[in-house]
């Protein structure tokens, strides 16, 4: 170990009530909306072939004509009371929102800056509106908020002269006047999901940025800050030289799932997944591989089953509409979740051997156990092992809960739960109500004699 003054300042969990509701949400809905929902990934009849929020990096565009687009950004169709709807229809209990992405155009009306939507036809603030019908909706908010910011004379990729680092400084001072602004305007705001971290200019800031968390915690008890903020003073981002997590919970998982509980060490997490392979911002193609409700079904279980969150992206219409293949989405999801959500919120990883019918998850708290099944075994015969001296007490299908099950005990804490039909089109669940094998007392007494 060695001794550091900017790295992790907490080993292990957070324990405290704010991070134990973050721990039980279990699905979440992210959006990416902004001047990229315009052009939604082509430009001048041309396609721009990476992900539709970074069109402005592209050749194919000059940056000027992008950042113009301001002038053209009017969401007349924008209805945040229908966002959170079908957010809540589809059993989302959190929602992360980008106030600000790479291009630095801001969704609400920011003082310190004029490339925000107060400079647009539109006008008015977008982020107040969204977090007031979201909270309605029973769903919590964190503020997506990129430190990369294109739009800023005095943002730098590296700090190479002295000229760049008295801009640079300039810039620490702009980004931290933004998120202390954000958190007063919004303080029902539960975390900050940073990103645009990883350059050099800022990956050297990391007294500025302990500094800046520190602040901002103390300004807003329970914030929650995930491990993309900051680095420690080597340079170490996610886990700091001594391999600790930085912040509350591991948020290097974007577009990708863990296997197995052993690359979570024990973190909190979460997960950002796209519809499409690799689209953020709207993007009017909607080619390549998009994933099923199923599969977003199985990437939630997976999640949930390793102790993760999962975030399901949205990328609305530069007119402020959601577009039908994602509304569907979210219904389909929203219908499964309406008969299944007791074996996703409040759930944990349960510490049983996986098998390769589907995931295991635990009610936090209790010995309550669920089998989300994606996979049915032409046997029809799902393995259970249990952990020893665990007993299953009753068996029976969510939703359903006449359709039971009786175990069959094939050796000690091992079953088969027999299925009647192996003819299942969609991923259902099982509870199992597990019990600790006692010793009964009587035998006990008996031996004494
Ligand atoms: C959540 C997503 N993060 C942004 C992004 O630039 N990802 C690329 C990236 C992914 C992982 C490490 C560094 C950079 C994408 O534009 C989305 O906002």
């Amino acid at each position: 170990k060695v001794s550091l003054v900017h790295g992790a300042h907490r080993t292990g969990r957070r324990t405290d009530a704010a991070m134990a509701r973050w721990r039980a949400y279990g699905l979440g809905q992210f959006i990416h909306w902004g001047l990229y929902s315009i052009p939604g990934g082509e430009w001048d009849g041309k396609t721009y072939n990476g992900a539709a929020e970074w069109i402005r990096s592209w050749d194919g565009i000059t940056k000027s004509a992008y950042d113009s687009l301001i002038y053209h950004f009017n969401p007349v169709k924008f209805d945040a009371t229908a966002w959170a709807a079908a957010a809540q229809q589809m059993g989302a209990k959190y929602v992360t929102i980008t106030t600000k992405h790479h291009d630095g155009f801001c969704l609400w009306p920011s003082k310190y800056t004029s490339y925000t939507v107060a400079s647009s036809p539109y006008k008015k603030d977008l982020i107040k509106p969204l977090v007031d019908a979201y909270n309605k909706a029973g769903i919590d908010v964190i503020l997506y908020f990129s430190i990369m910011d294109w739009s800023n004379p005095d943002w730098r990729y590296d700090i190479k002269t002295k000229d760049d680092s008295i801009a640079f400084e300039r810039f620490k001072k702009f980004t931290r006047n933004q998120l202390l602004e954000l958190l007063e305007r919004y303080p029902t705001t539960k975390g900050l999901w940073f990103d645009g971290t990883w350059d050099n200019a800022w990956v050297k800031q990391a007294a500025f940025a302990d500094e800046l968390e520190t602040e901002m915690r103390k300004m807003r008890p329970g914030l929650i800050i995930g491990s993309r903020f900051r680095a420690d003073e080597n340079g170490k981002r996610h886990f700091d030289t001594n391999g600790q997590l930085m912040g509350d919970y591991e948020q290097g998982w974007e577009r990708k799932i863990p296997n197995t509980i052993t690359e979570v060490h024990g973190n909190d997490w979460d997960c950002v997944m796209t519809v499409p392979e690799n689209q953020w911002g709207y993007n009017a193609a909607w080619k390549g591989h998009i994933k099923t409700t199923d599969e977003l079904l199985e990437m939630l279980a997976k999640c949930v089953s390793l102790d993760g969150n999962f975030v399901l992206n949205f990328g609305p219409k530069g007119d402020g509409s959601i577009r039908k293949e994602e509304l569907s989405l979210a219904r389909e999801i929203g219908d499964w979740m309406a008969v299944n959500q007791e074996a996703i919120y409040g759930c944990e990883y349960a510490g049983l051997e996986p098998q390769n019918w589907g995931y295991f998850t635990k009610k936090t708290g209790t010995d309550k156990i669920y089998m989300l099944v994606f996979n049915v075994p032409v046997s029809g015969a799902l393995r259970v092992k249990l952990p020893v001296q665990t007993s299953i007490s009753k068996a029976y299908r969510l939703g359903q809960p006449a359709q039971t099950f009786v175990p069959e005990e094939i050796q000690a804490s091992e079953s088969f739960i027999h299925l009647k039909t192996t003819s299942e089109k969609h991923p259902f669940v099982i509870v199992l109500e597990t019990a600790k094998k006692t010793e009964n007392p009587k035998v006990k007494y008996e031996k004494a004699k």
